[in-house]
């Protein structure tokens, strides 16, 4: 029987740190070491908090939707670790060691060049873009739910408001309103509960917002030197496009992804 790489034994999952805290449990660093000599890989471990309100059945859900996701932007699923007798389990992913975008921005903020925020957003669009043609609505994307893999290579990660739409409809509709932050909310979320890949690309619009502005949501430190002077207004009309009221008139991730390549070409 081949060996099923997927599945993580407890007992060779090594604690290492926390790595942060979301709304259903925590993630952790582990290393994998299955022969004890320190020389297995170093891996996320999301734990579910079984009684912090998202239960089993939704984690399985996430744990299902990230496993079958095969992309050089979105964060790779590794497994699955079952404790107390499979009462319980863990979501193995790949660690990626520079940690979240929000954090990584604002720390090299002085040297971060226009031309990287441009690749990031570009790598962005292009893992959104694969979400849609696996009609996976992410309902949480923000700056804190991309994680960054090296110095030119960002992945979209946390899947757990994740939903696919159903096969006769290009929106999904909750039933009561959601647990995303509103400030990265479209109006059709807030107003009715209407969640689509329009809605991913609002939230979108956000990211760009935080990505050149240093995530530093307190003032909109936009890069202002003035050569940049012509990025920085054809960035601010990225994010209104994507800020368009009626989503029908927003533009698509594939649009997107056409406009922020143009502008990597214009900046060369
Ligand atoms: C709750 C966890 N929070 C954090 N995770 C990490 C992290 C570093 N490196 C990582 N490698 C793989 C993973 Cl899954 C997380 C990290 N860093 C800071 C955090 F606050 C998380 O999952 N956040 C969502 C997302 F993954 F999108 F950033």
């Amino acid at each position: 029987v081949p060996h099923d790489q997927t599945l993580f034994e407890e007992r060779h999952l090594c604690y290492i740190s926390p790595l942060g805290k979301g709304n259903f449990g925590c993630v952790e660093l582990c290393r994998y070491d299955p022969l004890g000599d320190n020389t297995g890989e170093l891996v996320a471990v999301k734990k579910l908090q079984p009684n912090k309100g998202s239960n089993l059945e939704d984690f399985q859900k996430e744990v299902k939707m990230l496993s079958v996701l095969h992309c050089d932007y979105i964060v790779k699923y590794r497994g699955v670790c079952y404790s107390m007798g499979r009462l319980s389990m863990s979501l193995v992913m790949e660690y990626l060691p520079y940690g979240s975008l929000t954090g990584y921005v604002w720390t090299n903020r002085h040297n971060i060049t226009t031309r990287r925020m441009l690749l990031f957003s570009s790598q962005i669009c292009k893992g959104m873009e694969y979400l849609q043609t696996q009609r996976y609505v992410h309902r949480d994307l923000a700056a804190r739910n991309i994680l960054v893999a090296n110095e030119s290579l960002v992945k979209i990660a946390d899947f757990g408001l994740t939903k696919v739409l159903p096969f006769d409809k290009e929106y999904y509709r909750l039933s009561q309103p959601g647990q995303s932050p509103l400030f990265w909310l479209a109006p059709e979320c807030l107003n009715e509960n209407k969640f689509s890949h329009k809605s991913d690309v609002w939230s979108f619009g956000i990211v760009l917002h935080e990505l050149f502005s240093y995530c530093d949501n307190r003032c909109l430190m936009f890069i202002l030197n003035y050569n940049n002077m012509f990025f920085c207004s054809v960035v601010y009309s990225l994010m209104k496009d994507c800020w368009t009221y009626d989503f029908d008139k927003r533009p698509s991730f594939s649009d997107l992804s056409k406009k922020v390549e143009n502008m990597i070409q214009d900046d060369r």
